[in-house]
């Protein structure tokens, strides 16, 4: 688990960690810079042209560091320069020192940049050392080369953008942001899709123990926070041990959200699902899905009441396909207020509790809710940006001692006590209807099988995000969400065979 803290205390950490082994500032910008270009030779080969924009700060340096080392290596790259270099920091200063004197080096003051020819553009221009938006000259760079035909690779964080608040203004528009050690929060909201492209972190070797000291209640999920919360089952487990859930959900044309979620749950591992569905569901969910058992309501379109005896249940899921109408409302306030166990509550169901606060009063300590940003927004009302949502959010699960699960990139699993777990697994194409079904049946899955719901929480969201990953892999845009609850069972192969962030 990565911490993520403030850009602001960057400096700090950096000179904690060098002090503590007896290195220079220099010693560890060389680091970040061999990772990166680690990272860059695996990506592109030694034919593309590379232009690197560097300002005069240690982001500045970043690139001087990496020009120099790709140069070494055979890749064909010209250096820019932009601000004073008399004013830059110490370690630029000696990255410049030291760059091979055959680099072509200009100064934008001297380049027009509408003569630049680059296959790539490695931004170098601005770290988290930013302190106000960008304009001027500076803000004319960073547009034209946003607009470049190249590949974009941002250094750190894609200049101009703040590393802990939404942008103000413009920043530099990425393919590609290689941020070192961890995740600036900034690179987490989903304002800055376009900005970051895809998000790469890398390891430059500043160890978990000197994060301490910096206050910060938020993280990025790895890989080795998932398998040490993984159950163990032994050899004579039985289905009972793999837990019994219900699902419940489902309308007049709406089965299939109750299908995925029920599919989900058992592609996870659930010992036994159940469905619960309006009449029109049995026949399609008994046809398609045989492995689960249905039981229906009442009603031929509409859930309108509770299956009997609940506790037979590990754990109940509800919300997919539901509907929203009042004899929908009584069916979840009934559950909410007599149902024990853990409930997850999703679509719908949500969408219910933010039209009624009777039955938002009804959220306790053993629900997870699981809104997209749009039903979040309903749930608390309209979010100036990023960082008010994620403060609704943690004040919301403090309020109702719940958690909750904001959908999106870098979906936020946000916990009573203020703490905030982010994904790292996902991807764009995880934007279709009905994953979020699938989401709702694997974490009811994890519940059941014993998991508490906060190491429910964590897991399947991972889970769900690399579903996502490998089923996009040659299906891209064409990914939908049944794809995704296909490669569930995989994602616990992939993740018990490798080492690293996917
Ligand atoms: N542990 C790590 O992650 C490491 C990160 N490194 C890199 O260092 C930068 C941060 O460097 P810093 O010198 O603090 O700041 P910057 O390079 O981002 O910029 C400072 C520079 O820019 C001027 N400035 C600020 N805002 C503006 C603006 N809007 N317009 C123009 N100029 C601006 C400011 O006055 C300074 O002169 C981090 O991001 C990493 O890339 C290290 O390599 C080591 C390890
Ligand atoms: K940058």
């Amino acid at each position: 688990m990565l911490k993520i803290i403030s850009g602001k205390d960057v400096n700090k950490l950096d000179l904690k960690y060098i002090k503590a082994k007896g290195i220079l500032s220099f010693e560890l910008m060389e680091k970040a810079a061999e990772a990166f270009c680690e990272w860059y030779m695996k990506q592109f080969d030694r034919k593309k042209t590379i232009a690197i924009f560097c300002g005069i700060g240690n982001n500045g340096g970043d690139g001087l560091a990496i020009a120099r080392m790709l140069f070494r290596q055979g890749y064909k790259i010209c250096v820019f320069l932009y601000g004073d270099a008399d004013n830059a920091s110490s370690d630029f200063k000696s990255n410049l020192r030291i760059l091979p004197s055959n680099i072509v080096t200009k100064h934008l003051n001297d380049f027009d940049l509408k003569k630049l020819e680059t296959d790539i553009v490695i931004d170098a221009l601005l770290g988290v050392g930013i302190n106000k938006p960008l304009e001027g000259q500076l803000l004319g760079i960073v547009q034209y080369l946003s607009n470049l035909k190249a590949v974009k690779i941002a250094v750190d964080v894609p200049s101009g953008l703040p590393s802990d608040t939404v942008l103000e203004g413009e920043a530099f528009s990425a393919d590609f942001t290689v941020s070192f050690q961890f995740p600036k929060l900034s690179l987490m909201f989903p304002e800055h899709g376009h900005n970051i492209g895809e998000l790469v972190i890398l390891d430059i070797g500043i160890d978990q123990s000197y994060f301490k000291e910096f206050e910060s209640k938020q993280f990025y999920l790895e890989p080795e926070d998932i398998k040490i919360r993984h159950k163990k089952y032994h050899r004579a487990s039985h289905k009972g041990d793999y837990g019994k859930v219900m699902l419940i959900g489902g309308s007049l044309g709406k089965v299939g959200a109750v299908y995925m979620a029920s599919k989900g749950a058992l592609r996870t591992g659930s010992g036994l699902v159940s469905a619960f569905v309006p009449k029109c569901g049995l026949n399609i969910l008994q046809a398609s899905l045989p492995e689960v058992m249905v039981e229906i309501s009442n009603n031929e379109y509409i859930i309108d009441a509770l299956p009997e005896n609940m506790e037979r249940f590990d754990a109940i899921g509800i919300g997919p396909g539901k509907g929203t109408d009042i004899k929908s409302a009584e069916v979840l306030q009934k559950l909410m207020s007599r149902y024990k166990k853990n409930i997850v509550i999703d679509a719908d169901a949500i969408n219910i509790i933010a039209q009624n606060e009777e039955i938002k009063d009804l959220i306790r300590d053993n629900m997870i809710l699981t809104p997209h940003v749009m039903e979040f927004e309903r749930l608390v009302g309209k979010c100036i940006d990023h960082t008010d949502r994620l403060k609704k959010a943690i004040d919301f699960c403090a309020v109702h001692k719940c958690i909750l699960i904001l959908k999106g990139p870098n979906t936020t699993i946000c916990m009573p006590d203020g703490r905030m777990y982010f994904n790292s697994t996902g991807t764009k194409y995880l934007a279709t209807g009905g994953t979020g079904d699938v989401l709702t049946g694997i974490l009811t899955s994890f519940i059941g099988q014993g998991y508490s719901a906060e190491n429910a929480a964590i897991c399947g969201v991972y889970h769900h995000g690399l579903a996502g990953q490998l089923a996009s892999v040659n299906k891209l845009h064409g990914t939908i969400a049944t794809d995704i609850i296909d490669k569930i069972p995989e994602t616990f192969y992939v993740l018990n065979h490798s080492a690293g962030n996917f």
